[in-house]
């Protein structure tokens, strides 16, 4: 593509030499991936300046820069004033707009985004459709499967692979959009049918201000539904009437809403709910009719996904008889109340819960089926929301009847300080103990365990690596329970 056709997507650029005739190869936004022909856009980040990587992209072959500060290079430098921005806009244009030709699910809310997304990969494929999905665990088209790092890809990766969606014949496209991708405009350019929101509770404090900042990232996906009243393009939010930040967000947009409640009346209601420890039975009410759905996820929050889901499928004109079926068949979702058995006599759960309300919710549904003692092997992340901490032990303890404190990804932090962080409110004569590291405190809980007793893993789900500083070493919370358990005898 021509580099002047590109920057029309960009009002107001300047440069000081004649860019006609230049043609771009590929967009980078980092100076190592660069090679022959590529536009350069430097990003200041939080942890370096892409400004300082000018040179080196030049060295790989870039063909043109794009800046938001003063650098030397010679080739054509053009000055925008928001590289980030700019960097969506012209990624969108180079992909030529896939999502406008792609139908587009984004999932919001603190918990149980990857679970609403892999709820509706279920649903479309019974309806037969050809799925991509975006998110925490990876990134997937079919059965094809493409690692990440973030939950929401920077703006680049992001359009490149709904190219690839358009490219591979996907009829519908389901995403986790995280309040950090929203904020700093990754999905500038994103043209989405349905927004979903799940809940709101305290997480990421660390980035956000305060509760209301993080709240409007996260109303950020309505506000962008727009008010497109393209008919080939209906759009819908659906909205967890129950939660209390429900009003900003409905008031976020202009386009349809579908609602979804287990407790007062809205579009879309779970009534007369069972909840044991092999799953869950209630009779779904909707605009398109009434099922009962008996499912194999366990938990009440659980019901809340299956209704996000359920809102996001009518509103794509999947029947209940589909969403019924395809609600029915899944087993559950990688490492979110992954039972471990290794035919031993009592149970082991890991789960992905890293939030106090996420930790609450997993241990109440524990609680609620335990017949003898609750274990919990928990930790928080490093360079996190130091605030979470405290109130991630005092759940711990409050539903539990002992706590092993350990590391999650201690990242760039002290694993010690990150542990008394968690444990620097509880009571003296509260029973937990602390084990730095994560091995040995999950060995040290299935030594514990008698029979039926339930030892919940707690963190790290589907993650099957440790952060240390900045390296990844292999690890699964999984394999070392399974092996730990086979240890034990
Ligand atoms: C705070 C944050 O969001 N950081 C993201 C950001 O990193 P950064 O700002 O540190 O980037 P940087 O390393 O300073 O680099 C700046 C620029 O220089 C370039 N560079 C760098 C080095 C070099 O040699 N040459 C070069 O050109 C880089 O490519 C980049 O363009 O840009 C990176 C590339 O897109 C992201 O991977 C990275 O996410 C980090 C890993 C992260 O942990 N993010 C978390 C906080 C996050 O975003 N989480 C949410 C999910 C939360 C949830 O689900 O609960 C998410 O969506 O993942
Ligand atoms: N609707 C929900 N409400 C509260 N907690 C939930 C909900 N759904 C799942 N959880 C809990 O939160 C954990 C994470 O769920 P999930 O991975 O689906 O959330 P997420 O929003 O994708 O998280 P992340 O922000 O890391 O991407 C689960 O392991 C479970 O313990
Ligand atoms: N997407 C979340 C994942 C947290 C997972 C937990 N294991 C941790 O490392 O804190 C985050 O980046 O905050
Ligand atoms: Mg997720």
């Amino acid at each position: 593509m021509y580099l002047k056709d590109l920057l029309t997507t960009i009002p107001f650029y300047q440069t000081e030499v004649n860019i006609d005739g230049i043609e771009i190869t590929e967009i980078e936004m980092d100076s190592r991936k660069v090679s022959a022909g590529n536009l350069f856009v430097c990003i200041s980040g939080f942890t370096v300046d892409g400004h300082d990587y000018v040179e080196e992209a030049v060295n790989n072959g870039a063909v043109a820069i794009i800046a938001e500060k003063e650098v030397k290079a010679n080739v054509p430098i053009i000055m925008v004033n928001d590289t980030a921005r700019a960097l969506s806009m012209l990624a969108v244009k180079f992909y030529h707009y896939p999502t406008t030709g792609l139908s587009l699910i984004g999932v919001t809310g603190t918990n149980g985004k990857t679970t609403v997304t892999y709820l509706l990969e279920k649903i479309f494929n019974h309806d037969k459709k050809k799925t991509g999905i975006i998110g925490t665990i990876q990134m997937k088209i079919g059965e094809n499967a493409f690692p990440t790092q973030n939950t929401t890809p920077n703006a680049l990766e992001l359009q490149r692979f709904f190219k690839k969606m358009v490219d591979e014949d996907v009829n519908q496209a389901i995403m986790e959009v995280s309040s950090h991708a929203l904020d700093l405009g990754r999905v500038h350019g994103c043209d989405y049918d349905v927004a979903i929101f799940t809940n709101l509770s305290q997480d990421h404090l660390d980035y956000h201000k305060d509760m209301d900042d993080y709240l409007r990232a996260k109303s950020l996906l309505f506000s962008q539904l727009g008010n497109n009243f393209n008919q080939e393009k209906q759009k819908f939010a659906i909205i967890n009437a129950d939660d209390s930040s429900a009003g900003l967000l409905k008031r976020s947009t202009a386009q349809p809403i579908l609602t979804y409640s287990c407790r007062q009346e809205a579009d879309i209601v779970a009534k007369d709910i069972q909840l044991d420890a092999a799953g869950t039975s209630f009779l779904l009410v909707t605009p398109i009719g009434e099922v009962v759905i008996k499912s194999k996820l366990i938990g009440m929050f659980n019901v809340y996904n299956m209704l996000a889901a359920t809102g996001a499928a009518i509103a794509k004109n999947v029947s209940l008889e589909v969403i019924k079926e395809a609600l029915e068949s899944i087993n559950g979702v990688d490492g979110r109340f992954e039972v471990v058995d290794a035919g031993q006599n009592f149970t082991v759960i890991v789960d992905y819960a890293h939030t106090p309300d996420s930790l609450e919710n997993v241990l109440q549904t524990v609680k609620e089926f335990a017949e003898n003692d609750i274990y919990v092997v928990v930790g928080c992340g490093g360079d996190r929301d130091r605030t979470k901490r405290p109130l991630m032990a005092k759940v711990a303890m409050e539903y539990s009847d002992f706590a092993i404190f350990t590391s999650d990804n201690p990242r760039t932090e002290d694993p010690v300080s990150i542990l008394n962080d968690m444990t620097k409110g509880l009571n003296g004569e509260d029973e937990y103990e602390v084990i730095v590291d994560r091995k040995e405190a999950i060995n040290k809980a299935i030594q514990y365990a008698k029979e039926n007793d339930i030892i919940l893993i707690a963190g790290k789900g589907h993650e099957t690596y440790q952060q240390i500083g900045h390296t990844k070493y292999d690890f699964d919370d999984r394999v070392i329970a399974k092996s730990a358990i086979i240890a034990k005898g």
